[in-house]
């Protein structure tokens, strides 16, 4: 009998019915990067390429149930965290990540979709900084949630380097500043142990960028549970996501998804470069 292992990722974040952000991104990126995917979903969103037209939130304690499902089992290599839309569902992943000494975090502060709906509370926005943020490898916002995180408005490549700093210093870990929300380019900057390093990106005239966000930290929630240090994990992610954006899918009548089958030749699915 010849079986396998396989590097393991968890996304803890809300399910779009559209396929485009949400649980069902995290898990189309996750496979296409070659690892195991499994999920706790915080909420469901009916949702499309045009708007999110509800949502259904679960229990803080059926999501401390999946959790306590996933992380007794199959334990993963890394975890990355998404929508989660009130303060007690933040407590209870706090407390199961803790409990479990989960490793490799990434948090993406999700917080208002591509199209525009609110998917946080106020209140979770603050339980987000007290209890998840510290336990983050790496935080991922684009420019409004650094806005509302860093407390003023960010208009510049300078702008990013200080925002992108003082949010790392508040919080006690990396922090990758996206700069999907710019004009003129697709520049993302790290910011992690003292030091900052710019991801240069080609703006890509693409107006399908459905769960752009959600994409990139699962790319890089991947690569950390492949062995990727933090840095080549993001350059490996940040070249994911150029891929599939360049992919030109163009599905709905809104701002469509990204193509996760683009991978020709396995660069990205490979294990055997671990
Ligand atoms: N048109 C584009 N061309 C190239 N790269 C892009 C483009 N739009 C976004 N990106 C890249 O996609 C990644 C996600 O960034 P973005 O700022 O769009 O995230 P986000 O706003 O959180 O996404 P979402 O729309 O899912 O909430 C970043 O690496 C960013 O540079
Ligand atoms: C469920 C979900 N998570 C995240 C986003 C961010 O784009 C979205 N639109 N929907």
């Amino acid at each position: 009998m010849n079986t396998k292992k396989r590097k393991t990722t968890l996304t803890i974040a809300g399910s779009d019915s559209s396929g485009g952000a949400g649980i069902q991104a995290d898990i189309k990126t996750m496979q296409a990067n070659g690892v195991y995917a499994m999920s706790a979903i915080t909420a469901l969103t009916a949702q499309n390429t045009t708007g999110v037209s509800g949502i259904f939130e679960v229990t803080p304690e059926f999501l401390g149930q999946q959790l306590d499902a996933v992380f007794t089992d199959i334990y993963p290599d890394a975890v990355k965290i998404g929508m989660v839309a009130s303060a007690e569902l933040v407590k209870m992943i706090a407390f199961k990540l803790k409990e479990y000494k989960a490793e490799r975090i990434v948090v993406d502060p999700v917080m208002v979709s591509t199209s525009g709906s609110r998917l946080i509370s106020e209140e979770a926005i603050q339980i987000l900084k007290t209890e998840l943020f510290p336990l983050a490898s790496v935080l991922t916002p684009n420019i409004p949630e650094a806005e509302v995180l860093f407390g003023a408005s960010i208009h510049s490549a300078e702008d990013m380097e200080r925002a992108a700093q003082a949010i790392s210093e508040e919080y006690h870990c990396a922090v990758l500043l996206k700069g999907g929300h710019q004009l003129n380019d697709a520049n993302d900057l790290l910011y992690a142990e003292g030091k900052s390093r710019w991801f240069y990106g080609r703006r890509i005239d693409n107006p399908n960028t459905h769960g752009t966000g959600c994409t990139l930290s699962s790319a890089i929630a991947s690569n950390l549970a492949k062995g990727y240090g933090l840095e080549e994990a993001v350059e490996r992610a940040k070249e994911y996501i150029s891929g599939a954006l360049a992919a030109m899918l163009d599905l709905g009548a809104g701002s469509g998804p990204m193509d996760h089958g683009f991978d020709i030749g396995g660069k990205f699915t490979s294990q055997s470069d671990l």
